[in-house]
């Protein structure tokens, strides 16, 4: 695969259009985790220093084609002034008058960020029509485009996909980095190869399931995907997350994951709580024996043990997904412990995924304690999976 790179790019005074990834997790208006501007940082400074106009789009959230301001990206401007030590002017719009006249106004070396890229339905569309039109006034905004969103680069929409086919275009260092390592994952892989798969996008993850099963030799599966699993092994799950229309598909993994001698590792315990709440009520119940009227929150404290065991031999680890909600205190035990193997291991560890890095730094591990902390969970996923991904097949061309 050979990418052209930052480099190759003459970006002086010219306006170059950089799509990072910024999909932090936001409490209101407060950014509860930076890891994502923090990693777009260099590519940006790195124009800067060669004296572009840099013009940063990003999306934020799943607001479904719509304004909404609960996924306003202007906290993330003001953080990301911060970080680069300088102002970040902020577009109110997409490619509105907003979008052009901040442009407009960019000096050599200034910077500017547009609102949510998915607050227009060309973003996302699948018709390529569409998306084709929304890139096109998205391409008119700049002269160069640069591919840095990593955490997106599995997603074939506007601004991954297609605006790289109309400007002259290169990859971001954290592209280029975040390659760098993954491909270490599909290239004479050291084996016992362990995937670790938790997190709430269930219907998102469970589509790389069938592929990895070709792939590694166990598979742990906590966090919000395990239920469904449970649930199509004929085991309760009362209000837990389930992704009720993939209850076949499920099955097939698991006589899959049998078939091919894979060790398919599913919770053999949860924290079952009455209410999707940080201070909820809740206890340890065997996962065959979920209450109707609770959720589980968490992983429970012998499947922590039992998950570290399967890691304790591990030669190469992927880990995506958070084994609950670690956001809640009470419910952050299952994420830790998971995390904690990981750090005691000698295998080359790989976390991916927004939330699952967000979780390592909130936890208060040391992030020298993994090989490598990916921006990119779904497109780590995906990429491990061997797919050629919307957003590198489209800057190497
Ligand atoms: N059992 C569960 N029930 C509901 N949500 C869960 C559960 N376990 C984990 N989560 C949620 O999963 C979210 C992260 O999922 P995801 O976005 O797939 O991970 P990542 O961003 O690392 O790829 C977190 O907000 C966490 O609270
Ligand atoms: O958070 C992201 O992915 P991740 O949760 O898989 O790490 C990326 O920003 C992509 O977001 P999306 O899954 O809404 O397309």
């Amino acid at each position: 695969m050979s990418m052209r790179t930052l480099d190759d790019l003459d970006v002086k005074g010219r306006r170059v259009l950089v799509r990072a990834d910024l999909n932090v997790p936001l409490d209101g208006e407060t950014i509860t985790d930076d890891g994502r501007i923090r990693a777009s940082v260099p590519t940006i400074k790195t124009l800067v220093g060669r004296g572009a106009k840099v013009v940063v789009c990003a999306h934020l959230g799943r607001p479904k084609g719509k304004a909404d301001p609960k996924y306003s990206l202007k906290p993330v401007a003001t953080r990301l002034g911060e970080l680069l030590g300088q102002d970040v002017a902020f577009a109110a719009d997409v490619v509105g008058d907003s979008a052009r006249e901040s442009v407009a106004a960019l000096q050599d070396g200034e910077v500017a960020l547009l609102e949510n890229l998915r607050y227009e339905p060309g973003e996302e569309s699948k018709d390529d029509a569409v998306r084709g039109e929304f890139a096109a006034k998205l391409a008119d905004l700049a002269e160069l485009y640069v591919g840095d969103g990593f955490g997106a680069v599995h997603r074939k929409h506007a601004s991954v996909y297609d605006v790289p086919k109309l400007l002259p275009h290169a990859a971001g260092g954290l592209v280029v980095a975040e390659v760098e390592v993954l491909r270490k994952l599909t290239e004479d892989t050291e084996r016992p190869y362990v995937v670790v798969l938790g997190g709430a996008k269930v219907s998102d993850k469970l589509g790389v399931i069938a592929n990895l099963l070709t792939k590694v030799d166990r598979l742990l599966i906590g966090g919000g995907m395990a239920y469904t699993f449970l649930k199509a092994q004929g085991h309760e799950v009362g209000g837990s997350l389930l992704q009720e229309d993939q209850l076949d598909q499920v099955r097939g993994f698991l006589a899959e994951a049998a078939q091919r001698g894979v060790d398919l590792v599913l919770p053999v315990d949860v924290l079952a709580a009455v209410t999707f709440a940080a201070d909820a009520e809740h206890d340890a119940v065997e996962a065959t024996a979920i209450p109707a009227d609770r959720e589980g929150l968490d992983i429970g404290p012998k499947t922590r043990e039992l998950f570290a065991t399967k890691l304790a031999d591990a030669k190469t680890v992927f880990w995506n997904g958070p084994m609950g909600v670690f956001e809640f205190d009470a419910f952050s035990g299952g994420t830790r412990a998971v995390a904690e193997a990981l750090i005691a291991s000698d295998a080359f560890t790989v976390v991916g995924g927004g939330d699952s890095a967000a979780a390592v730094r909130k936890l208060g591990l040391p992030e020298d304690g993994f090989s490598h902390i990916s921006t990119g969970g779904g497109a780590s996923l995906e990429y491990l999976e061997g797919k050629t991904l919307p957003g590198l097949a489209a800057l190497e061309d």
